[in-house]
């Protein structure tokens, strides 16, 4: 019988590595000295030791000239939550996530390291300290959350001894850091157009938001551990900063470190909610005439307003999992990192 013959296993591909988890990914891994193919639809910085490919995830050949002696492949692309575009996420997410698997077996990939959400399990209502056995939510609150569900169950379902091949999953949350183009910026616009006064809710509840640096931390110990036999195989792992904060000191922080003030007034929960969910549905019957974007989208109400953070102990456990950075420091060094969203600049 003819040996396949196995790819180094200091050679990886980044699907997503020009994006704000992927590019941190990407250089973590040339640091630890693994060669680095980028796959992504868009190429934005250049690196010593990195090939990028450009091209989309549903394009199987594109991908495959990508994973070319590739051994461990990270998969962290994805469209952005606030494109709300529901064909997008089904082609990307799911089809695309099931093109890639495609690939992986035709490249003859060992490993592969899905980035998966902490919150394919979140519907809106608190969610305290949970462990992973939480079944994934029935009723997802958007389109992104529900095929991030699907994709993860595709990823998880493909690990086989049989054919060598090994799947994880990997649950961040609110991820934040430097050159992120989601929480600061958003939350910096709307401060700047002057929407957050207000606190929603009671400003009680316990929220995890995971420096991109520990998330990275998480990723390269997930895929340097995971191998046949291991207790990581077709299993998914909260990565957190061990750390939940209140949502809204979590924001003023943030706020506060770029010169704006912080919220001071409460509003009741369902009131915002209510009005979130009627802006949607505006939007939405809009849609073909005028593209609206509400900032207070439901997603983002129900992330403000509920407890919602996670154990992760499995990853402990599993992987020897610790943050490498601690919230205080996380949030300084964020801060500083956007000398341009200052309140002035
Ligand atoms: N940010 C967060 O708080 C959290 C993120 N995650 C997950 O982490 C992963 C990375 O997120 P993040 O870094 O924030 O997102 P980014 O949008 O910064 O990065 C995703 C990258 O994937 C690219 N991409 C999108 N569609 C395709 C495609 N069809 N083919 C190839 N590349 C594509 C994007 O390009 P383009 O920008 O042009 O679309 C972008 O460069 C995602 O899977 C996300 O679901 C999970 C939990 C929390
Ligand atoms: C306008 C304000 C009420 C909120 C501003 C900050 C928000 C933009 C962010 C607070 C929590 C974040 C978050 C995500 C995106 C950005 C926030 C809503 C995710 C939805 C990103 C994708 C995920 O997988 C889950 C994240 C949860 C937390």
């Amino acid at each position: 019988m003819a040996t396949r013959i196995r790819p180094s296993n200091k050679r990886c591909a980044v699907i997503g590595g020009s994006g704000f988890l992927g590019r941190h990914l990407v250089e973590r891994l040339v640091d630890r000295g693994y060669a680095v193919a980028v796959f992504d639809i868009r190429q934005t910085y250049e690196l010593p030791g990195v090939n990028f490919y450009q091209g989309d995830l549903c394009d199987k050949h594109a991908l495959l000239t990508a994973l070319k002696d590739v051994s461990i492949v990270f998969h962290c692309a994805s469209p952005a939550p606030a494109s709300d575009d529901r064909a997008l996420f089904q082609r990307v997410n799911i089809d695309g996530t099931r093109t890639v698997i495609q690939a992986c077996h035709e490249a003859g990939v060992q490993k592969l390291v899905l980035t998966s959400s902490a919150s394919v399990v979140f519907e809106g209502s608190d969610i305290k300290n949970a462990k992973e056995d939480l079944p994934y939510a029935k009723r997802p609150i958007d389109y992104y959350t529900e095929t991030k569900i699907q994709q993860e169950k595709l990823v998880l379902e493909a690990c086989s001894k049989e054919m060598d091949f090994f799947t994880i999953a990997i649950r961040p949350h609110g991820i934040f850091g430097p050159r992120d183009p989601q929480l600061v910026p958003i939350l910096v616009d709307a401060a700047r157009r002057g929407k957050m006064k207000f606190i929603i809710g009671d400003g009680s509840n316990l929220v995890d938001f995971t420096y991109v640096e520990n998330v990275v931390h998480g990723h390269i110990l997930a895929a340097e551990r995971l191998k046949a036999d291991s207790p990581l195989c077709a299993q998914a792992y909260h990565i957190t900063n061990d750390e939940p904060v209140r949502f809204w000191d979590f924001m003023s922080q943030i706020l506060v470190g770029l010169g704006y003030s912080a919220p001071r007034y409460h509003l009741p929960y369902m009131l915002v909610y209510g009005i979130a969910l009627l802006l949607w549905l505006i939007a939405f019957i809009m849609r073909p005439l005028v593209q609206i974007k509400p900032t207070f989208t439901p997603m983002r109400v129900a992330l403000a307003g509920t407890h919602h953070y996670y154990s992760c102990a499995r990853a402990k456990q599993d992987m020897g999992y610790q943050p490498v950075v601690p919230l205080k420091e996380a949030i300084a060094r964020t801060v500083e990192s956007y000398p341009h969203l200052r309140k002035g600049a």
